[in-house]
């Protein structure tokens, strides 16, 4: 049986550099009412070394000092004491490293008694400023209730409006029943906060002895894969005594952290339950170790994982994970060496069609000395040099020395500049066995006239996107058909490509934020439109790129590519588009869909993942749907279709995914929008985005 990944996090190979797997680790103390002491407010210093000392990295501590945070609000009205904890104790950098900024529990905005929610307000606002004062880089804010509106206005302000510099960190409440859904709780906070930044306002999750149910399940705990989780706080009543004596995590709770972990830049923090640390003088150390000891390996194994399926792109030095690229148009744009170069680096790929080509062959040119073969779209030639692999593979397998097949082989490609290096690679690589035709592919039928090319046996081409179609495959490959034999066959065959919805705020985030900057608004959109000469006075003829559905707009009505990792999928992927090669029929490459899903678990879908899969010949495909994935692929990312803004769903609920791809006389574009069907019956049906390719326009 093979490994799970919890067991290889534990194999003794992957605990190598222990030190320095556990300096990556970062775990904070949260002081609770058992470290109260004599003047523990002026002593800041003296608690976070011995912390320290024991392995912790940081403390949260009440921010108007110990007394006042743990002051009991049944005394209201009388006040709680005044916030009182000296700044000078500490260097300010030390304030900011070292402290969080624990806000007073007893501080609630939304209390049932108004007198009591007006001053909490109040307090709130004190604590908040001497946070900046501090310096503080964190303030730590305590969720009670399930629904927290007031708090959620005052921090909502505090963070659209203020030029502060602290993240707020959202603890989750610990008191709600146990099958109350915490997400829901959270993302009902951070949408009243108007969605605020991700970096800066994060949600705490709180594993404690009594476990939520929603982190049993892990389609649940899927979803915090999407969300800016900055910490997780184990309560220490989780703890149990392992075989040595020490404290230890449970499996079933490592596990869990395990899931979690997303990035080493989580912190985790530890709660004190009980007075557990006053009898046992080890004891913070132990839970410190075994925190460490739980997640140290959980990113240095995805990573090492990763480099088997990502190659070189695990090897190289950018990240390309959540990064917004908008996908290529090799029609209308013309490729650079670079970009080429990036493609043939793809381990697979090309091995893949050398094998359809093989065989291809082997039904094509049964008995026949030669076969015409078209490379379409040929970039700098590794397809080139894979076809006559293939016929050499050919040859070797079933010819014999006297009746070797040689096929006839032309080479078509747009792009002026690598027709360049494809002169190169003729000369040097491929013994000037190739025709080169510099050539638009739809251009072919009355170019072959004219020069007396032969009708090809095979076409080959590579002119798909993330999407399937959407770098117009089916458009240029139409513009062939005339030219072709009724027993042409085409590489590939088919493709279709894939859908299924998914949540994301990060991905939401990212690209509402985009907006190029003043030197960037010249530079050519991907809608219909092109960029503008401002000839008044005002604007001094700088170039601008206007979008008449607004800029905001526009950046959610685009496709992108993003090799995605902060997101959790909702649903498995179904079919969006499928074309079929050659297309005798001229059927119209204009589609109209409408996906179904069942929604299974409360969630805010941010817009649609998109995959596709070919056929190139028979049994050889090349796939990025994840069910199907062709491994070491690194050709393409996934695409990601948003919607303009995250909407939420309820389990139970159906939601349908209205996709169609349009064309006009110079370009083809998709027009999408959502439906939800509730269960209670309602429907709701979000805008239609891309009318009209106004923002997104695959020019022909
Ligand atoms: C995605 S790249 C693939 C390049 C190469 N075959 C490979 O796999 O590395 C597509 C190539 O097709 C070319 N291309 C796209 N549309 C074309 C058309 N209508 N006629 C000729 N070449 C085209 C582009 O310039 C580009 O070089």
């Amino acid at each position: 049986m093979s490994k799970t990944y919890s067991d290889l996090i534990f194999d003794t190979e992957s605990t190598r550099n222990i030190d320095e797997a556990n300096s990556r680790i970062n775990i904070g103390w949260i002081t609770s009412r058992f470290d109260v002491a004599e003047h523990l407010d002026r002593k800041v210093v003296e608690f976070s070394s011995k912390l320290g000392a024991e392995q912790y990295n940081f403390i949260v501590y009440p921010v108007g000092g110990i007394i006042r945070g743990f002051w009991d609000p049944r005394r209201f009205p009388e006040a709680p004491p005044n916030i009182d904890l000296p700044d000078l104790q500490l260097a300010n950098h030390l304030w900011e490293t070292y402290v969080c900024a624990g806000i007073s529990e007893w501080i609630d905005c939304d209390s049932e008694n108004p007198d009591f929610a007006k001053f909490s307000e109040q307090e709130l606002i004190k604590e908040l400023n001497y946070a900046c004062y501090l310096g503080l880089r964190t303030v730590v804010l305590n969720l009670t209730r399930k629904s927290s509106p007031n708090l959620a206005k005052i921090i909502k302000k505090w963070l659209w409006t203020k030029n502060v510099l602290f993240t707020i960190w959202v603890s989750l409440p610990t008191n709600l029943p146990k099958n109350e859904d915490l997400w829901s709780v959270w993302a009902d906070f951070r949408k009243d906060c108007a969605n605020f930044n991700g970096v800066r306002l994060q949600a705490i999750l709180n594993i404690t002895a009594d476990l939520q149910d929603e982190f049993l399940e892990l389609k649940l705990v899927e979803r915090w894969k999407a969300e800016p989780v900055g910490a997780i706080c184990v309560h220490s009543d989780v703890f149990t005594t392992g075989k040595d004596g020490q404290a230890v995590l449970p499996q079933l709770y490592q596990k869990l952290l395990q899931n979690l972990w997303m990035f080493d830049s989580m912190r985790l923090l530890l709660k004190q339950i009980n007075d557990g640390t006053k009898y046992r003088q080890n004891l913070r150390r132990e839970y410190a170790t075994s925190l460490r000891f739980t997640v140290r390996n959980v990113t240095w194994m995805r990573q090492k994982m990763a480099k088997e399926t990502d190659g070189f792109l695990a090897t190289s030095n950018l990240d390309y994970h959540d990064v917004l690229q908008a996908p290529l148009q090799p029609l209308s744009d013309n490729l650079d060496s670079g970009v080429y170069n990036t493609f043939e680096q793809d381990p697979v790929k090309y091995q893949r069609y050398r094998d359809a080509v093989q065989l291809a062959f082997m039904d094509i040119a049964k008995d026949k000395e030669s076969v015409v073969v078209y490379l379409l779209g040929a970039g700098r030639g590794p397809i080139g040099t894979m076809i006559l692999e293939a016929e050499k593979r050919y040859n070797s397998e079933c010819r014999d020395k006297n009746n070797k097949l040689k096929i006839k082989f032309y080479v078509v490609e747009k792009n002026p500049n690598a027709i360049v290096t494809l002169r190169f690679m003729n000369e040097n690589a491929w013994r000037k066995r190739a025709i080169l035709v510099e050539s638009d592919m739809r251009s072919l039928p009355s170019l072959a006239k004219e020069n007396n090319y032969e009708q090809p046996d095979l076409i080959v081409s590579e002119l798909l996107g993330s999407f399937g179609d959407n770098e117009l495959s089916p458009e240029c490959l139409d513009g062939v058909t005339d030219f072709l034999k009724p027993t042409t066959i085409s590489i590939p065959q088919k493709y279709t490509s894939y859908a299924a919805p998914i949540m994301s705020l990060n991905m939401h985030q990212t690209i509402k934020s985009a907006i190029p900057s003043f030197w960037g608004k010249g530079l050519v959109g991907h809608g219909r439109n092109e960029p503008e000469l401002e000839e008044d006075d005002e604007n001094e003829g700088e170039y601008v790129q206007k979008y008449p559905q607004g800029m905001a707009i526009s950046r959610l009505d685009q496709i992108y590519v993003v090799y995605l990792r902060q997101f959790c999928a909702l649903a498995e992927n179904k079919p969006v588009f499928t074309f079929e090669h050659p297309n005798f029929a001229k059927t119209s490459n204009d589609r109209e869909i409408v996906l179904d899903f069942d929604i299974d678990r409360a969630a805010d879908i941010m817009g649609f993942a998109g995959y596709f899969d070919m056929i190139l010949y028979k049994n050889v495909m090349l796939s990025i749907e994840p069910k199907t994935f062709s491994n070491g692929m690194i050709s393409w990312f996934p695409a990601v279709i948003p919607l303009r803004k995250l909407y939420r769903v309820a389990e139970g609920d159906r939601i349908k995914f209205v996709i169609s791809r349009k064309s006009d006389a110079d370009g083809v574009w998709y027009e999408w929008n959502l439906e939800i069907h509730r269960k209670n019956g309602e429907i709701f049906k979000s805008p239609l985005q891309n009318q009209n390719g106004e923002s997104y326009y695959m020019r022909k």
